[in-house]
Protein backbone atom coordinates (compact mmCIF):
# COMPACT_ATOMS: atom_id res chain seq x y z
CA UNK A 1 0.00 0.00 0.00
CA UNK A 2 1.52 3.65 -0.85
CA UNK A 3 0.26 7.09 -1.02
CA UNK A 4 1.33 10.16 -1.04
CA UNK A 5 1.81 11.95 2.18
CA UNK A 6 0.65 15.08 0.38
CA UNK A 7 -2.92 13.12 0.26
CA UNK A 8 -2.74 12.28 3.85
CA UNK A 9 -1.97 15.87 4.99
CA UNK A 10 -5.13 16.92 3.36
CA UNK A 11 -7.38 15.47 5.95
CA UNK A 12 -5.96 17.52 9.03
CA UNK A 13 -4.49 20.55 10.27
CA UNK A 14 -0.61 21.16 9.19
CA UNK A 15 0.61 23.98 11.53
CA UNK A 16 3.95 24.05 9.97
CA UNK A 17 5.81 21.58 7.12
CA UNK A 18 9.07 21.16 6.50
CA UNK A 19 11.54 19.17 4.44
CA UNK A 20 10.90 17.49 0.78
CA UNK A 21 6.95 18.22 0.19
CA UNK A 22 6.61 14.93 -2.30
CA UNK A 23 7.05 11.78 0.09
CA UNK A 24 5.93 8.48 -0.61
CA UNK A 25 4.58 6.55 2.33
CA UNK A 26 4.28 2.85 2.58
CA UNK A 27 3.34 2.49 5.81
CA UNK A 28 2.37 4.28 9.63
CA UNK A 29 3.50 3.90 13.11
CA UNK A 30 3.02 5.17 16.38
CA UNK A 31 5.88 3.24 17.68
CA UNK A 32 9.60 4.27 16.58
CA UNK A 33 10.37 0.22 17.36
CA UNK A 34 8.53 -0.37 14.23
CA UNK A 35 10.03 2.48 12.34
CA UNK A 36 12.03 2.79 8.78
CA UNK A 37 12.12 3.85 5.21
CA UNK A 38 9.14 4.87 3.74
CA UNK A 39 7.04 4.88 7.34
CA UNK A 40 5.36 8.14 8.74
CA UNK A 41 5.91 7.40 12.10
CA UNK A 42 3.58 9.81 14.55
CA UNK A 43 4.67 10.89 17.91
CA UNK A 44 2.04 10.96 20.39
CA UNK A 45 2.24 12.14 24.16
CA UNK A 46 1.47 8.76 26.04
CA UNK A 47 1.01 8.32 29.75
CA UNK A 48 4.21 6.95 30.51
CA UNK A 49 6.48 8.62 28.24
CA UNK A 50 6.62 11.11 24.75
CA UNK A 51 6.99 9.66 21.74
CA UNK A 52 8.41 12.76 20.77
CA UNK A 53 11.62 12.31 22.50
CA UNK A 54 12.02 9.17 19.75
CA UNK A 55 11.76 11.40 16.76
CA UNK A 56 15.69 11.33 16.36
CA UNK A 57 16.17 7.32 16.71
CA UNK A 58 13.21 7.62 14.13
CA UNK A 59 14.96 9.82 11.75
CA UNK A 60 18.02 7.61 12.10
CA UNK A 61 16.04 4.49 11.15
CA UNK A 62 15.25 6.52 7.80
CA UNK A 63 11.75 7.17 8.19
CA UNK A 64 9.87 8.88 5.54
CA UNK A 65 7.89 11.88 7.34
CA UNK A 66 6.68 12.51 10.90
CA UNK A 67 3.42 13.98 12.33
CA UNK A 68 4.08 15.61 15.46
CA UNK A 69 2.93 18.61 17.49
CA UNK A 70 6.13 19.99 18.35
CA UNK A 71 9.32 20.34 15.87
CA UNK A 72 12.56 19.48 17.24
CA UNK A 73 15.29 21.93 17.26
CA UNK A 74 17.25 20.22 14.70
CA UNK A 75 15.49 19.23 11.60
CA UNK A 76 16.93 16.75 9.24
CA UNK A 77 17.19 17.78 5.65
CA UNK A 78 15.79 14.63 4.08
CA UNK A 79 12.75 13.75 6.41
CA UNK A 80 9.79 15.59 5.95
CA UNK A 81 8.31 17.12 9.16
CA UNK A 82 4.67 17.77 9.52
CA UNK A 83 3.38 19.97 13.04
CA UNK A 84 -0.63 19.49 14.06
CA UNK A 85 -2.32 21.03 17.21
CA UNK A 86 -2.97 16.84 17.66
CA UNK A 87 -0.90 13.95 16.85
CA UNK A 88 -3.30 11.04 18.33
CA UNK A 89 -6.39 12.86 16.16
CA UNK A 90 -4.18 13.47 13.19
CA UNK A 91 -3.18 9.38 13.33
CA UNK A 92 -7.08 8.75 13.47
CA UNK A 93 -7.76 10.51 10.54
CA UNK A 94 -4.63 10.09 8.25
CA UNK A 95 -5.15 6.09 9.43
CA UNK A 96 -8.70 5.91 8.41
CA UNK A 97 -7.57 8.13 4.89
CA UNK A 98 -4.11 5.89 4.23
CA UNK A 99 -6.79 2.73 4.30
CA UNK A 100 -9.08 4.00 2.33
CA UNK A 101 -11.90 4.93 4.96
CA UNK A 102 -12.96 0.80 5.07
CA UNK A 103 -15.49 1.74 7.64
CA UNK A 104 -17.64 3.80 5.41
CA UNK A 105 -18.58 0.73 3.40
CA UNK A 106 -19.04 -1.88 6.29
CA UNK A 107 -21.90 -1.73 8.61
CA UNK A 108 -19.59 -0.53 11.78
CA UNK A 109 -21.94 -0.86 15.35
CA UNK A 110 -19.89 0.16 18.22
CA UNK A 111 -20.48 -0.82 21.67
CA UNK A 112 -19.72 1.26 24.83
CA UNK A 113 -20.16 0.87 28.13
CA UNK A 114 -18.58 -0.35 31.41
CA UNK A 115 -19.77 -3.78 31.31
CA UNK A 116 -21.45 -6.12 28.65
CA UNK A 117 -19.11 -5.00 25.51
CA UNK A 118 -17.65 -7.89 24.67
CA UNK A 119 -20.98 -10.32 25.64
CA UNK A 120 -22.54 -8.29 22.72
CA UNK A 121 -20.01 -7.75 20.48
CA UNK A 122 -19.03 -10.98 20.13
CA UNK A 123 -22.36 -12.65 20.40
CA UNK A 124 -23.85 -10.13 17.51
CA UNK A 125 -21.16 -11.56 15.61
CA UNK A 126 -22.03 -15.16 15.86
CA UNK A 127 -25.65 -14.05 15.40
CA UNK A 128 -24.74 -12.42 12.29
CA UNK A 129 -22.52 -14.98 11.21
CA UNK A 130 -25.36 -17.52 11.76
CA UNK A 131 -28.09 -14.81 9.82
CA UNK A 132 -25.47 -16.02 6.98
CA UNK A 133 -23.17 -12.75 6.75
CA UNK A 134 -19.75 -12.72 6.32
CA UNK A 135 -18.17 -10.55 9.53
CA UNK A 136 -15.51 -8.97 11.70
CA UNK A 137 -15.80 -8.97 15.70
CA UNK A 138 -12.62 -6.73 17.54
CA UNK A 139 -12.88 -7.42 21.32
CA UNK A 140 -11.16 -7.89 24.74
CA UNK A 141 -10.76 -11.49 24.11
CA UNK A 142 -9.88 -11.71 20.47
CA UNK A 143 -10.33 -10.38 16.92
CA UNK A 144 -12.07 -11.90 13.99
CA UNK A 145 -12.80 -12.33 10.33
CA UNK A 146 -15.25 -14.70 10.55
CA UNK A 147 -14.24 -17.50 12.40
CA UNK A 148 -10.26 -16.98 11.81
CA UNK A 149 -9.08 -15.25 15.25
CA UNK A 150 -6.52 -12.58 15.30
CA UNK A 151 -5.08 -12.16 18.74
CA UNK A 152 -6.76 -8.63 20.24
CA UNK A 153 -4.07 -7.09 22.79
CA UNK A 154 -6.42 -3.83 23.87
CA UNK A 155 -10.63 -4.04 23.78
CA UNK A 156 -10.18 -1.71 21.19
CA UNK A 157 -6.76 -1.43 18.91
CA UNK A 158 -5.25 1.58 17.66
CA UNK A 159 -6.28 3.87 15.15
CA UNK A 160 -3.61 2.38 13.21
CA UNK A 161 -4.33 -1.63 13.61
CA UNK A 162 -7.88 -0.50 13.93
CA UNK A 163 -8.28 0.88 10.18
CA UNK A 164 -6.13 -1.86 9.26
CA UNK A 165 -7.99 -4.86 10.64
CA UNK A 166 -10.90 -2.64 9.02
CA UNK A 167 -9.58 -2.96 5.49
CA UNK A 168 -8.75 -6.04 5.41
CA UNK A 169 -12.56 -7.66 6.71
CA UNK A 170 -13.80 -5.32 3.74
CA UNK A 171 -10.96 -6.95 1.13
CA UNK A 172 -12.76 -10.21 2.46
CA UNK A 173 -16.05 -9.63 2.08
CA UNK A 174 -17.55 -8.44 5.06
CA UNK A 175 -20.11 -6.18 5.37
CA UNK A 176 -20.66 -5.77 9.21
CA UNK A 177 -18.52 -5.53 11.87
CA UNK A 178 -18.97 -5.56 15.41
CA UNK A 179 -16.85 -3.75 17.84
CA UNK A 180 -16.05 -2.66 21.66
CA UNK A 181 -15.42 1.56 22.00
CA UNK A 182 -13.45 1.46 25.32
CA UNK A 183 -13.43 5.08 27.31
CA UNK A 184 -9.72 4.83 26.72
CA UNK A 185 -10.18 4.21 23.10
CA UNK A 186 -12.18 7.91 22.65
CA UNK A 187 -10.36 9.44 24.77
CA UNK A 188 -6.80 8.72 23.03
CA UNK A 189 -8.65 9.13 19.45
CA UNK A 190 -8.43 5.47 18.57
CA UNK A 191 -12.10 5.92 17.05
CA UNK A 192 -11.52 9.29 15.50
CA UNK A 193 -12.67 9.46 11.84
CA UNK A 194 -14.38 6.14 11.80
CA UNK A 195 -18.11 6.20 10.41
CA UNK A 196 -20.46 3.93 12.15
CA UNK A 197 -23.62 2.44 11.41
CA UNK A 198 -25.06 2.03 14.80
CA UNK A 199 -23.95 2.57 18.91
CA UNK A 200 -25.12 0.98 22.00
CA UNK A 201 -24.56 2.13 25.19
CA UNK A 202 -25.18 -1.19 27.96
CA UNK A 203 -24.27 0.61 31.34
CA UNK A 204 -21.89 2.95 33.59
CA UNK A 205 -20.69 2.12 36.68
CA UNK A 206 -17.67 2.23 38.44
CA UNK A 207 -14.04 1.56 36.68
CA UNK A 208 -11.15 3.16 35.21
CA UNK A 209 -11.17 6.39 37.49
CA UNK A 210 -7.19 6.20 38.08
CA UNK A 211 -7.22 7.00 34.11
CA UNK A 212 -10.03 9.41 33.89
CA UNK A 213 -10.23 10.65 37.55
CA UNK A 214 -13.49 11.37 37.90
CA UNK A 215 -16.87 9.67 36.77
CA UNK A 216 -17.89 12.66 35.26
CA UNK A 217 -14.89 12.66 32.97
CA UNK A 218 -15.76 9.07 32.56
CA UNK A 219 -18.79 9.20 31.11
CA UNK A 220 -18.02 12.13 28.89
CA UNK A 221 -15.71 10.15 27.28
CA UNK A 222 -18.49 7.35 26.88
CA UNK A 223 -20.72 9.76 25.59
CA UNK A 224 -18.05 11.24 23.11
CA UNK A 225 -18.05 8.15 21.46
CA UNK A 226 -22.38 8.65 20.89
CA UNK A 227 -21.77 12.48 19.66
CA UNK A 228 -19.76 10.66 16.75
CA UNK A 229 -22.21 9.05 15.62
CA UNK A 230 -23.38 10.29 11.82
CA UNK A 231 -27.27 11.05 10.90
CA UNK A 232 -27.55 7.81 9.94
CA UNK A 233 -26.41 5.53 12.49
CA UNK A 234 -28.50 4.23 15.34
CA UNK A 235 -27.66 5.47 18.56
CA UNK A 236 -29.20 2.61 21.11
CA UNK A 237 -29.29 3.56 24.77
CA UNK A 238 -30.04 0.97 27.90
CA UNK A 239 -33.56 2.88 29.48
CA UNK A 240 -32.70 1.57 32.65
CA UNK A 241 -29.70 3.10 33.43
CA UNK A 242 -29.14 6.37 35.26
CA UNK A 243 -26.81 7.51 32.14
CA UNK A 244 -28.80 6.18 29.38
CA UNK A 245 -30.69 9.29 28.87
CA UNK A 246 -27.87 11.44 29.21
CA UNK A 247 -25.83 9.51 25.86
CA UNK A 248 -28.68 11.01 24.03
CA UNK A 249 -28.18 14.11 24.32
CA UNK A 250 -27.94 16.01 21.63
CA UNK A 251 -27.30 13.32 19.48
CA UNK A 252 -27.06 13.28 15.69
CA UNK A 253 -28.16 9.55 15.14
CA UNK A 254 -31.14 7.81 15.61
CA UNK A 255 -32.68 7.80 19.27
CA UNK A 256 -33.42 4.31 20.17
CA UNK A 257 -33.44 2.17 23.66
CA UNK A 258 -33.94 -0.54 24.79
CA UNK A 259 -35.91 -1.73 28.42
CA UNK A 260 -36.67 -3.92 30.95
CA UNK A 261 -39.08 -2.03 33.03
CA UNK A 262 -41.39 -1.36 29.67
CA UNK A 263 -40.98 2.12 28.32
CA UNK A 264 -38.02 1.32 25.57
CA UNK A 265 -38.37 1.04 21.62
CA UNK A 266 -37.15 -2.90 22.67
CA UNK A 267 -39.12 -3.79 25.26
CA UNK A 268 -38.21 -7.01 27.10
CA UNK A 269 -39.89 -8.40 30.69
CA UNK A 270 -38.12 -11.02 32.47
CA UNK A 271 -40.20 -14.25 33.07
CA UNK A 272 -37.83 -16.80 34.39
CA UNK A 273 -34.20 -16.53 35.47
CA UNK A 274 -32.75 -19.97 36.12
CA UNK A 275 -30.10 -22.05 36.77
CA UNK A 276 -30.92 -23.39 32.75
CA UNK A 277 -31.08 -19.60 30.71
CA UNK A 278 -33.36 -16.84 31.05
CA UNK A 279 -37.01 -16.44 29.34
CA UNK A 280 -38.21 -13.47 28.42
CA UNK A 281 -40.46 -11.65 26.83
CA UNK A 282 -39.34 -9.67 23.92
CA UNK A 283 -41.83 -7.24 21.92
CA UNK A 284 -44.11 -9.53 22.83
CA UNK A 285 -42.67 -13.27 21.47
CA UNK A 286 -41.83 -15.37 24.61
CA UNK A 287 -38.02 -16.76 23.93
CA UNK A 288 -36.23 -19.24 26.00
CA UNK A 289 -32.30 -17.84 25.95
CA UNK A 290 -29.21 -19.91 27.07
CA UNK A 291 -27.69 -17.07 29.10
CA UNK A 292 -28.20 -16.85 32.76
CA UNK A 293 -28.76 -13.61 35.28
CA UNK A 294 -31.16 -10.59 34.57
CA UNK A 295 -27.68 -8.06 33.28
CA UNK A 296 -27.65 -10.75 30.15
CA UNK A 297 -31.26 -9.91 29.73
CA UNK A 298 -30.10 -6.17 29.33
CA UNK A 299 -27.65 -7.82 26.84
CA UNK A 300 -30.12 -9.91 24.83
CA UNK A 301 -32.18 -6.56 24.53
CA UNK A 302 -29.42 -4.86 23.20
CA UNK A 303 -28.32 -7.09 21.02
CA UNK A 304 -31.84 -8.12 19.51
CA UNK A 305 -32.40 -4.09 19.12
CA UNK A 306 -29.50 -3.95 17.00
CA UNK A 307 -30.26 -6.33 15.00
CA UNK A 308 -33.42 -5.22 14.13
CA UNK A 309 -32.19 -1.73 13.49
CA UNK A 310 -30.08 -3.39 11.05
CA UNK A 311 -32.72 -4.50 9.00
CA UNK A 312 -33.06 -7.80 10.37
CA UNK A 313 -36.32 -9.81 11.18
CA UNK A 314 -37.32 -9.85 14.18
CA UNK A 315 -38.93 -13.03 14.79
CA UNK A 316 -35.57 -14.41 12.99
CA UNK A 317 -32.97 -13.04 15.26
CA UNK A 318 -35.10 -14.35 18.36
CA UNK A 319 -35.11 -18.05 16.70
CA UNK A 320 -31.27 -17.54 16.57
CA UNK A 321 -30.22 -15.78 19.31
CA UNK A 322 -32.57 -17.62 21.92
CA UNK A 323 -29.40 -20.66 20.48
CA UNK A 324 -26.27 -18.70 20.89
CA UNK A 325 -23.90 -18.75 24.28
CA UNK A 326 -22.50 -16.42 25.62
CA UNK A 327 -18.49 -14.98 24.89
CA UNK A 328 -15.34 -16.99 26.28
CA UNK A 329 -14.89 -16.50 29.94
CA UNK A 330 -18.26 -15.24 30.76
CA UNK A 331 -20.63 -16.91 33.07
CA UNK A 332 -18.82 -19.71 31.98
CA UNK A 333 -19.69 -23.27 34.24
CA UNK A 334 -17.38 -26.01 34.94
CA UNK A 335 -18.95 -29.16 37.06
CA UNK A 336 -16.86 -31.28 39.16
CA UNK A 337 -17.11 -34.99 38.14
CA UNK A 338 -17.60 -36.64 41.67
CA UNK A 339 -18.80 -34.16 43.77
CA UNK A 340 -20.82 -32.25 41.22
CA UNK A 341 -19.41 -28.70 42.80
CA UNK A 342 -20.33 -25.81 40.21
CA UNK A 343 -17.02 -23.96 39.48
CA UNK A 344 -18.32 -20.73 37.54
CA UNK A 345 -16.08 -18.49 35.72
CA UNK A 346 -16.43 -15.03 34.98
CA UNK A 347 -14.69 -11.78 33.88
CA UNK A 348 -16.38 -9.64 36.87
CA UNK A 349 -13.85 -6.75 37.60
CA UNK A 350 -15.93 -4.34 38.19
CA UNK A 351 -17.79 -3.48 41.67
CA UNK A 352 -21.40 -3.77 39.15
CA UNK A 353 -20.59 -6.88 37.29
CA UNK A 354 -19.62 -8.35 40.57
CA UNK A 355 -22.45 -7.83 42.41
CA UNK A 356 -24.29 -8.71 39.50
CA UNK A 357 -22.98 -11.75 39.06
CA UNK A 358 -23.12 -12.94 42.96
CA UNK A 359 -26.59 -11.49 43.31
CA UNK A 360 -27.63 -14.08 39.99
CA UNK A 361 -26.20 -17.27 41.35
CA UNK A 362 -28.26 -16.18 44.50
CA UNK A 363 -30.89 -15.78 42.95
CA UNK A 364 -30.80 -19.57 40.96
CA UNK A 365 -28.82 -21.48 43.76
CA UNK A 366 -30.43 -23.94 45.48
CA UNK A 367 -30.73 -23.35 49.55
CA UNK A 368 -28.67 -26.16 50.38
CA UNK A 369 -26.02 -24.53 48.27
CA UNK A 370 -22.81 -22.88 49.68
CA UNK A 371 -21.15 -19.89 47.29
CA UNK A 372 -17.76 -19.63 47.59
CA UNK A 373 -16.17 -16.63 46.06
CA UNK A 374 -12.20 -16.54 44.85
CA UNK A 375 -11.64 -12.54 43.45
CA UNK A 376 -8.62 -10.21 42.75
CA UNK A 377 -8.25 -6.64 41.33
CA UNK A 378 -5.26 -5.61 38.93
CA UNK A 379 -2.59 -3.64 39.29
CA UNK A 380 -1.95 -0.30 37.88
CA UNK A 381 -6.05 -0.09 37.82
CA UNK A 382 -7.92 1.70 39.27
CA UNK A 383 -7.66 1.51 43.25
CA UNK A 384 -11.03 2.70 44.78
CA UNK A 385 -12.90 -0.37 43.35
CA UNK A 386 -10.37 -2.63 45.74
CA UNK A 387 -12.37 -2.58 49.16
CA UNK A 388 -15.96 -2.16 47.27
CA UNK A 389 -15.30 -5.39 45.69
CA UNK A 390 -14.07 -7.37 48.62
CA UNK A 391 -16.88 -5.63 50.55
CA UNK A 392 -19.15 -7.21 48.32
CA UNK A 393 -17.33 -10.90 47.78
CA UNK A 394 -17.54 -11.10 51.61
CA UNK A 395 -20.85 -9.75 52.01
CA UNK A 396 -22.79 -11.80 49.14
CA UNK A 397 -21.06 -15.31 49.28
CA UNK A 398 -20.86 -17.98 52.33
CA UNK A 399 -16.88 -17.85 52.02
CA UNK A 400 -14.37 -15.71 49.99
CA UNK A 401 -10.60 -15.92 49.44
CA UNK A 402 -9.21 -12.82 48.10
CA UNK A 403 -6.45 -13.26 45.99
CA UNK A 404 -4.08 -11.67 43.05
CA UNK A 405 -5.46 -10.56 39.70
CA UNK A 406 -2.56 -9.13 37.13
CA UNK A 407 -0.71 -7.54 40.15
CA UNK A 408 1.38 -5.89 37.03
CA UNK A 409 4.05 -3.69 38.54
CA UNK A 410 2.10 -3.42 41.66
CA UNK A 411 3.03 -5.78 45.09
CA UNK A 412 0.04 -7.92 45.22
CA UNK A 413 0.60 -8.02 48.90
CA UNK A 414 -0.57 -4.19 48.94
CA UNK A 415 -3.11 -4.49 46.87
CA UNK A 416 -4.81 -7.13 48.76
CA UNK A 417 -4.51 -4.92 52.00
CA UNK A 418 -6.14 -2.10 49.82
CA UNK A 419 -9.22 -4.94 49.00
CA UNK A 420 -9.10 -6.49 52.65
CA UNK A 421 -9.74 -2.37 53.76
CA UNK A 422 -13.54 -2.74 52.48
CA UNK A 423 -14.28 -5.95 54.68
CA UNK A 424 -17.29 -5.63 56.93
CA UNK A 425 -15.78 -6.69 60.54
CA UNK A 426 -18.74 -8.99 60.99
CA UNK A 427 -17.38 -10.59 57.88
CA UNK A 428 -14.00 -11.00 58.95
CA UNK A 429 -14.76 -15.03 59.61
CA UNK A 430 -15.86 -15.99 56.26
CA UNK A 431 -13.02 -14.71 54.22
CA UNK A 432 -9.82 -15.82 53.89
CA UNK A 433 -6.53 -13.84 51.91
CA UNK A 434 -4.21 -16.11 49.79
CA UNK A 435 -1.44 -14.12 47.51
CA UNK A 436 -0.96 -17.03 45.40
CA UNK A 437 -4.37 -17.38 42.93
CA UNK A 438 -3.66 -21.22 42.32
CA UNK A 439 -3.37 -22.02 45.77
CA UNK A 440 -6.74 -19.41 46.49
CA UNK A 441 -8.57 -21.60 43.94
CA UNK A 442 -7.63 -25.04 45.68
CA UNK A 443 -8.42 -23.37 49.02
CA UNK A 444 -12.02 -22.64 47.66
CA UNK A 445 -12.13 -26.34 45.91
CA UNK A 446 -10.91 -27.73 49.17
CA UNK A 447 -13.61 -25.47 51.14
CA UNK A 448 -16.91 -26.75 48.66
CA UNK A 449 -19.22 -29.52 49.58
CA UNK A 450 -20.92 -31.54 47.01
CA UNK A 451 -23.42 -29.42 45.22
CA UNK A 452 -21.17 -26.17 46.34
CA UNK A 453 -20.83 -23.42 43.88
CA UNK A 454 -17.47 -21.71 43.38
CA UNK A 455 -17.18 -18.71 41.83
CA UNK A 456 -13.77 -17.13 40.28
CA UNK A 457 -14.12 -14.02 39.58
CA UNK A 458 -12.16 -11.54 37.80
CA UNK A 459 -9.93 -13.11 34.75
CA UNK A 460 -12.44 -14.74 32.59
CA UNK A 461 -11.30 -15.44 29.21
CA UNK A 462 -7.66 -14.66 30.25
CA UNK A 463 -4.93 -17.08 30.14
CA UNK A 464 -2.27 -15.24 31.97
CA UNK A 465 -1.44 -14.03 35.27
CA UNK A 466 0.57 -10.75 34.59
CA UNK A 467 3.47 -10.25 37.51
CA UNK A 468 6.48 -7.27 36.57
CA UNK A 469 5.26 -7.39 32.76
CA UNK A 470 5.77 -11.20 32.41
CA UNK A 471 2.69 -12.81 31.79
CA UNK A 472 2.79 -16.60 32.91
CA UNK A 473 0.44 -19.22 31.42
CA UNK A 474 -2.71 -18.98 33.74
CA UNK A 475 -6.11 -20.30 33.12
CA UNK A 476 -8.60 -19.98 35.86
CA UNK A 477 -10.92 -22.62 34.33
CA UNK A 478 -7.70 -25.14 33.96
CA UNK A 479 -6.98 -24.56 37.14
CA UNK A 480 -10.52 -25.47 38.56
CA UNK A 481 -10.39 -28.30 36.50
CA UNK A 482 -7.04 -29.41 38.10
CA UNK A 483 -7.89 -28.72 41.39
CA UNK A 484 -11.02 -30.85 41.21
CA UNK A 485 -9.12 -33.85 40.17
CA UNK A 486 -6.21 -33.22 42.66
CA UNK A 487 -8.71 -33.00 45.58
CA UNK A 488 -10.59 -35.69 44.40
CA UNK A 489 -13.67 -33.54 43.76
C1 LIG B 1 -3.10 3.99 29.51
C2 LIG B 1 -3.19 3.61 28.07
O1 LIG B 1 -4.26 3.43 27.56
N1 LIG B 1 -2.03 3.47 27.42
C3 LIG B 1 -2.01 3.20 25.98
C4 LIG B 1 -1.18 4.27 25.31
O2 LIG B 1 0.10 4.12 25.84
P1 LIG B 1 0.86 5.27 26.55
O3 LIG B 1 0.11 6.54 26.38
O4 LIG B 1 1.20 4.83 27.94
O5 LIG B 1 2.18 5.25 25.68
P2 LIG B 1 3.63 5.54 26.21
O6 LIG B 1 4.25 4.27 26.66
O7 LIG B 1 3.58 6.70 27.15
O8 LIG B 1 4.36 5.97 24.86
C5 LIG B 1 4.01 7.17 24.16
C6 LIG B 1 4.32 6.95 22.72
O9 LIG B 1 5.72 6.71 22.55
C7 LIG B 1 5.89 5.61 21.70
N2 LIG B 1 7.20 4.99 21.95
C8 LIG B 1 7.50 4.44 23.16
C9 LIG B 1 8.71 3.83 23.37
C10 LIG B 1 9.67 3.79 22.31
O10 LIG B 1 10.78 3.26 22.40
N3 LIG B 1 9.31 4.35 21.12
C11 LIG B 1 8.12 4.95 20.91
O11 LIG B 1 7.85 5.43 19.83
C12 LIG B 1 4.73 4.71 22.00
O12 LIG B 1 4.47 3.79 20.94
C13 LIG B 1 3.60 5.73 22.15
O13 LIG B 1 3.05 6.03 20.90
O14 LIG B 1 -1.11 4.05 23.94
C14 LIG B 1 -0.54 2.78 23.56
C15 LIG B 1 -0.53 2.69 22.05
O15 LIG B 1 -1.85 2.81 21.55
C16 LIG B 1 -1.36 1.66 24.18
O16 LIG B 1 -0.77 0.41 23.88
C17 LIG B 1 -1.40 1.84 25.68
O17 LIG B 1 -2.20 0.85 26.23
C18 LIG B 1 -1.69 0.27 27.45
C19 LIG B 1 -0.75 -0.89 27.11
C20 LIG B 1 -2.86 -0.22 28.30
O18 LIG B 1 -2.69 -1.03 29.18
N4 LIG B 1 -4.04 0.30 28.07
C21 LIG B 1 -5.25 -0.10 28.78
C22 LIG B 1 -5.46 0.68 30.07
C23 LIG B 1 -6.40 0.17 27.82
O19 LIG B 1 -6.25 0.86 26.81
N5 LIG B 1 -7.54 -0.37 28.13
C24 LIG B 1 -8.69 -0.13 27.33
C25 LIG B 1 -9.96 -0.47 28.06
C26 LIG B 1 -10.02 -1.80 28.76
C27 LIG B 1 -11.47 -2.20 29.02
O20 LIG B 1 -12.07 -1.76 30.00
O21 LIG B 1 -11.99 -3.00 28.24
C28 LIG B 1 -8.58 -0.86 25.99
O22 LIG B 1 -9.18 -0.37 25.01
O23 LIG B 1 -7.95 -1.93 25.94
N1 LIG C 1 -24.94 -5.76 30.97
C1 LIG C 1 -24.18 -6.02 32.02
N2 LIG C 1 -24.35 -5.33 33.17
C2 LIG C 1 -23.59 -5.57 34.25
N3 LIG C 1 -22.63 -6.52 34.30
C3 LIG C 1 -22.41 -7.23 33.18
C4 LIG C 1 -23.16 -7.02 31.99
N4 LIG C 1 -22.72 -7.86 31.05
C5 LIG C 1 -21.71 -8.55 31.61
N5 LIG C 1 -21.52 -8.20 32.90
C6 LIG C 1 -20.50 -8.65 33.85
O1 LIG C 1 -19.29 -8.00 33.47
C7 LIG C 1 -18.28 -8.96 33.11
C8 LIG C 1 -17.56 -8.46 31.87
O2 LIG C 1 -18.47 -8.54 30.78
P1 LIG C 1 -17.96 -8.17 29.34
O3 LIG C 1 -16.65 -8.79 29.13
O4 LIG C 1 -19.05 -8.44 28.38
O5 LIG C 1 -17.79 -6.60 29.56
P2 LIG C 1 -16.83 -5.56 28.86
O6 LIG C 1 -17.60 -4.29 28.86
O7 LIG C 1 -16.39 -6.06 27.56
O8 LIG C 1 -15.57 -5.47 29.82
P3 LIG C 1 -14.11 -4.79 29.47
O9 LIG C 1 -14.22 -3.38 29.90
O10 LIG C 1 -13.13 -5.51 30.29
O11 LIG C 1 -13.86 -4.94 28.01
C9 LIG C 1 -19.02 -10.26 32.87
O12 LIG C 1 -18.18 -11.36 33.12
C10 LIG C 1 -20.16 -10.14 33.85
O13 LIG C 1 -19.70 -10.44 35.13
N1 LIG D 1 -10.04 -4.31 30.37
C1 LIG D 1 -9.85 -4.33 31.80
C2 LIG D 1 -9.65 -5.74 32.18
C3 LIG D 1 -9.37 -6.02 33.63
C4 LIG D 1 -9.22 -7.50 33.87
C5 LIG D 1 -8.58 -7.87 35.15
N2 LIG D 1 -8.24 -9.27 35.07
C6 LIG D 1 -7.32 -7.05 35.40
O1 LIG D 1 -6.28 -7.46 34.91
O2 LIG D 1 -7.39 -6.03 36.08
C7 LIG D 1 -8.66 -3.47 32.14
O3 LIG D 1 -7.67 -3.49 31.40
O4 LIG D 1 -8.75 -2.75 33.11
MG1 LIG E 1 -14.53 -6.17 26.73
Amino acid sequence: MHTSLSALTTVVTVLAQHGPAEVVISGLTLDSRQAGPGTLFFALRGTATNGHQFIPKAVAQGVAAIVCEELPAELDPNTTYVQVPDSAEAMALMAAEFYGHPSRKLQLVGITGTNGKTTCATMLHKLFRELGYHCGLLSTVQNQIDEEVIPSTHTTPDAIRLNELLARMLKVGCTHVFMEVSSHSVVQHRVTGLHFAGGIFTNLTHDHLDYHGTFDNYLKAKKGFFDMLPKSAFALTNADDKRGAVMLQNVRGRRETYSLRGNGTFRGKLIENAVHGLHLEVDGREVQFRLIGVFNAYNLLAIYGAAVLLGEEPTEVLTVLSGLTSAPGRFEPIVSPKSRITGIVDYAHTPDALENVLQTIADIRQPSQQVITVVGCGGNRDGAKRPVMARLAAELSDRAVLTSDNPRFEDPNEILAQMQVGVPAEALGKVLTITDRREAIKTAVALAGPGDIVLVAGKGHETYQDVQGVKSDFDDKHVLATMFDLLGK
